[in-house]
């Protein structure tokens, strides 16, 4: 099996001793290992998507997962059966809590079960995929005013910066949805194919597998965003409005977060659907 593990050097908790030991594993359960550093940013969503394997295993972040994901669902042998797996080295690793991979990168590693796999369900969104969720309104400008800098430092904490510097100071527009026959104007709103939110949160008790969860804010006030942001944090979920779907547009509105990272979407129009991944998310024990 043709195996590439892409290592990201500037994911949040990279170290290389830890991806040393990771490797040594690795090893021991595979023949035929490439290991790829990744040298910028989107150099991962090329190599998943040019290159030649059957196994492609990150060394990263739910950023570095994104790029990977969109590399092979746009890949052109589309019909080629991938396997996928992550070793956590990034700040949040949404996506390993998501799937339970362990969260320490030698456990993932130790933990991996190349006999067991299933596909995962996907966002998509003006040509992107997204593998955790999709956020409009707060949940975009908070990523979008991250400090990068400071996140190399201080890790979870730049959200909780940037959070709150987008919670006072920006003034949010509303935009609009249509879901299942009904249209939303909504200032807030988040897209889920995860039900893990930024680290260990919980969205709902009640999500729901293998669709779109949607959760949104119907108002302008501050102090709903608030009550619903406190929810969040509290471990008691979205407090705001939620139903599902596997279809929905959205207008009005082209800036958002696509799994943790800011994206300017092309048009300020757009179908959000769910699909199912042409690439098998390998198990862990
Ligand atoms: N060599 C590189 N130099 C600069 N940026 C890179 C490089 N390789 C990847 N990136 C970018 O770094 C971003 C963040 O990486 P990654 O997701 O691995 O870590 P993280 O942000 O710390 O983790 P998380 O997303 O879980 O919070 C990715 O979106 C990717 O585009």
């Amino acid at each position: 099996m043709k195996t590439i593990v892409i290592a990201n050097p500037v994911s949040g908790s990279f170290n290389k001793e830890k991806f040393e030991k990771c490797l040594k594993i690795l090893n021991k359960k595979l023949t035929n290992i490439n290991v790829i550093f990744t040298e910028y940013a989107s150099h991962a969503e090329k190599i998943s998507n040019e290159e030649d394997y059957d196994l492609i295993i990150t060394a990263g972040g739910d950023g570095l997962i994104n790029e990977v994901i969109n590399g092979i669902e746009s890949r052109v042998d589309k019909n080629k059966p991938i396997l996928f797996y992550n070793l956590p080295f990034g700040t949040s690793n949404v996506f390993c809590r998501e799937y339970n991979i362990p969260v320490k990168p030698e456990f993932a590693a130790e933990r991996m079960r190349i006999t067991e796999f299933d596909s995962i369900p996907l966002g998509f969104i003006g040509g992107r995929y997204f593998a955790l969720m999709l956020g409009l309104g707060f949940d975009a400008t908070a990523v979008k005013l991250v400090d990068l800098d400071f996140k190399k430092k201080y890790g979870k904490l730049a959200y909780i910066k940037s959070g709150l510097h987008s919670f006072l100071f920006t003034k949010f527009t509303p935009f609009n949805v249509y879901v299942k026959g009904k249209k939303i104007n909504t200032y807030h709103m988040i897209v889920a194919v995860s039900n893990r939110y930024a680290g260990n949160f919980i969205l709902s008790k009640a999500f729901k597998k293998n669709r779109l969860n949607i959760f949104y804010l119907d108002s302008e006030s501050k102090l709903k965003l608030l009550n619903n942001i406190t929810s969040v944090s509290l471990f008691r979920g979205f407090k705001g409005k939620k139903t599902t779907c596997d279809i929905l547009k959205v207008s009005d509105i082209d800036e958002c977060q696509l799994d943790g990272d800011f994206f300017k979407l092309n048009s300020k129009n757009n179908f959000v659907r769910l699909k199912k991944s042409s690439f098998y998310l390998i198990k862990s024990l």
